[in-house]
């Protein structure tokens, strides 16, 4: 991101304020900051599903900033994968057919070896003939992870994907993702309220009122909730 800044509308604030930040392929970044503070904004810009009022954004490789509606929804569905706090998963449909739903609906065809490395990888062997509602919440976050891996993108985005989890299960998922990345090359960019969770990254992005107001090598996670809470008292008491 080169000085990106995004607000939505004229006479709101600025959501996010003359951020610059590259990401080398195969990192996990974690992105912090209050409430409000711009996290999923700015999660959103990187990934092309919302457009910066200002600034350049390059997703893979490509600049993205004026690509056209039609090649971004590609760019996405190709290189990019999502991890949602809510999965976003369909319940009446196995773990496999919501797994493949991305790819089919983009008419791209997933091996059935690619699909049983997957499911093995993210402990799902066997449970893909299952319907999605009857899995716990940690395995529909599996199923999520999945679906995000399944086309080998370059860039997994993830916002809050621990959030609804037990801490042990929220363990596993962090576990794939940092697995990813540690094996695939992928690189993460998540957003969490949670220093435990963020201990997992590379490096560790902080934002103040839509400010990039730190960016460094993740610490321990005592350190990240002493950093967060000094930027989150800040931030309260400039409101
Ligand atoms: N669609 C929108 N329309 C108007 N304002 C918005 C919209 N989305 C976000 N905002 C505003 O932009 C600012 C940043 O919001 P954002 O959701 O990026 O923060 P966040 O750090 O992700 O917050 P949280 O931790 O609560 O999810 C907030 O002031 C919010 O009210």
């Amino acid at each position: 991101m080169d000085s990106v800044g995004r607000r939505y509308g004229a006479a709101q604030p600025w959501a996010l304020r003359d951020v610059s930040v590259r990401v080398p392929a195969g990192t996990f970044v974690a992105v912090m900051g209050a409430t409000g503070s711009g996290k999923s904004t700015l999660l959103h810009c990187a990934a092309g599903l919302d457009r910066p009022t200002g600034g350049e954004v390059t997703l893979a490789g490509r600049n993205i900033t004026r690509m056209r509606e039609a090649a971004l929804t590609r760019l996405r569905r190709d290189r990019v994968g999502f991890v949602f706090q809510s999965y976003n998963l369909l319940s009446e449909l196995t773990v496999r057919q919501n797994v493949l739903l991305p790819s089919r609906l983009g008419g791209r065809r997933v091996s059935g070896a690619d699909l049983d490395t997957v499911f093995e990888s993210v402990g799902l062997a066997g449970k893909a003939g299952q319907r999605v509602g009857e899995l716990s919440g940690g395995q529909q976050q599996r199923v999520a992870v999945a679906r995000a891996l399944v086309t080998r993108p370059a860039v997994v985005f993830a916002d809050e994907p621990t959030g609804a989890l037990d801490p042990t299960t929220g363990g596993r998922v962090l576990g794939l993702l940092r697995d990813a990345v540690d094996e695939l090359g992928v690189t993460v960019v998540m957003v969490t309220h949670d220093p435990v969770a963020a201990r997992v990254s590379d490096r560790l992005l902080l934002l103040r009122d839509g400010l990039l107001v730190a960016d460094t090598p993740t610490p321990d996670a005592a350190t990240i909730a002493a950093r967060l809470a000094a930027v989150s008292g800040a931030a309260m008491v400039a409101s």
